[in-house]
């Protein structure tokens, strides 16, 4: 997959084969997503024509957050978002650069100036997507933005029971430590990144991870049922770990096995809350 980047500052890149186009922050790329990206593909595939999402980055939320408010935690990383969007079978991924500036663009100047030129005949979304100054750009706009040059999918809400899935409520979830349901939301587990640390007394069977967050969130501290990986996905341990957060802050994690180097952490199901008497060095030495 190829990786675009553009900023608005610069000429936008020429030469673009058509394609379908599907838009969005796309952060965790969780079911909803996936399905945007499935109907566009499926598009793609009967025209023989390439598969392109265009994202945003930073993201809209992240720039135009309230200063009052704390910034939102992401759920991946955009290497991470690369990766998965590769392996879905995107062919291009736009890494449309969000600023203050950007944010100004109205509706119609977004589609003129970034979507057609991009050669979409086809742009798909979900049916809440906004775009323009204010959010005043919808799915009901988008093609008469577009002078009726593309055609248009939208998507339905993809939900569990009544309610919408959505990178916010992963992410709430998430942070009510509540992995499975997040897991359930993804359609696979969470997963961060972490590298083993030189913390655990020499001939004791526990390791200590370093978790690696890049700006992405993490479930609360307590105890959970983890799946460790080495960085080619082979599986080395499945295990109960602690989650903790020492005092400079850094979450770490203990497991009950000894490994060294990078591996990824799956969050498989939370066993329950930091205990009374179960402090990390009881754990670790115990
Ligand atoms: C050109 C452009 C300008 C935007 N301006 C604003 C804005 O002024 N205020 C706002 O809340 N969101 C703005 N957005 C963000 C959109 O509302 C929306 O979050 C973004 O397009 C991603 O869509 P999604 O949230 O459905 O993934 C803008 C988006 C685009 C593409
Ligand atoms: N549950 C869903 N069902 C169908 N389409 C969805 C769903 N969630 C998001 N989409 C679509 O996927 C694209 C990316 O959406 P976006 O990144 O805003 O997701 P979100 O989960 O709603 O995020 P947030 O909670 O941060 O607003 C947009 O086109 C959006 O309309």
């Amino acid at each position: 997959m190829e990786a675009v980047f553009i900023d608005h500052r610069q000429p936008i890149p020429t030469n673009n084969e058509a394609c379908v186009l599907a838009l969005g922050v796309f952060d965790g790329v969780h079911v909803g997503h996936q399905e945007v990206i499935r109907v566009a593909k499926e598009i793609a595939k009967s025209n023989h024509i390439k598969l392109a999402v265009m994202t945003f980055e930073p993201y809209p939320n992240e720039v135009l957050q309230k200063k009052n408010k704390n910034p939102t935690c992401r759920l991946m990383s955009l290497d991470a978002k690369r990766n998965f969007m590769s392996e879905l079978g995107v062919d291009r991924l736009y890494i449309m650069k969000f600023d203050l500036d950007f944010a100004k663009f109205a509706d119609v100047d977004f589609v003129q100036k970034y979507i057609v030129p991009l050669g979409a005949v086809h742009v798909v979304a979900g049916f809440d997507f906004r775009y323009g100054y204010r959010g005043t750009g919808h799915m009901g706009t988008i093609q008469a933005h577009g002078m009726n040059k593309f055609g248009v999918t939208t998507v339905e809400q993809v939900s569990h029971g009544c309610e919408k899935i959505s990178s916010t409520l992963i992410r709430e979830s998430l942070l009510q430590g509540d992995v499975e349901f997040v897991a359930t939301c993804l359609g696979r587990f969470y997963e961060t990144e972490g590298r083993v640390v030189n913390l655990s007394p020499p001939h004791s069977s526990v390791s200590f991870l370093d978790i690696l967050t890049s700006g992405c969130s993490l479930p609360p501290e307590g105890f959970y049922d983890v799946c460790v990986y080495l960085d080619e996905k082979e599986k080395i341990h499945r295990t109960p770990a602690y989650l903790f957060v020492n005092e400079q802050g850094e979450p770490l994690v203990v497991i009950h096995a000894r490994i060294r180097g990078k591996v990824k952490v799956r969050w498989i199901r939370r066993m329950s809350e930091v205990r009374e008497n179960s402090r990390k060095n009881q754990y670790a030495l115990g």
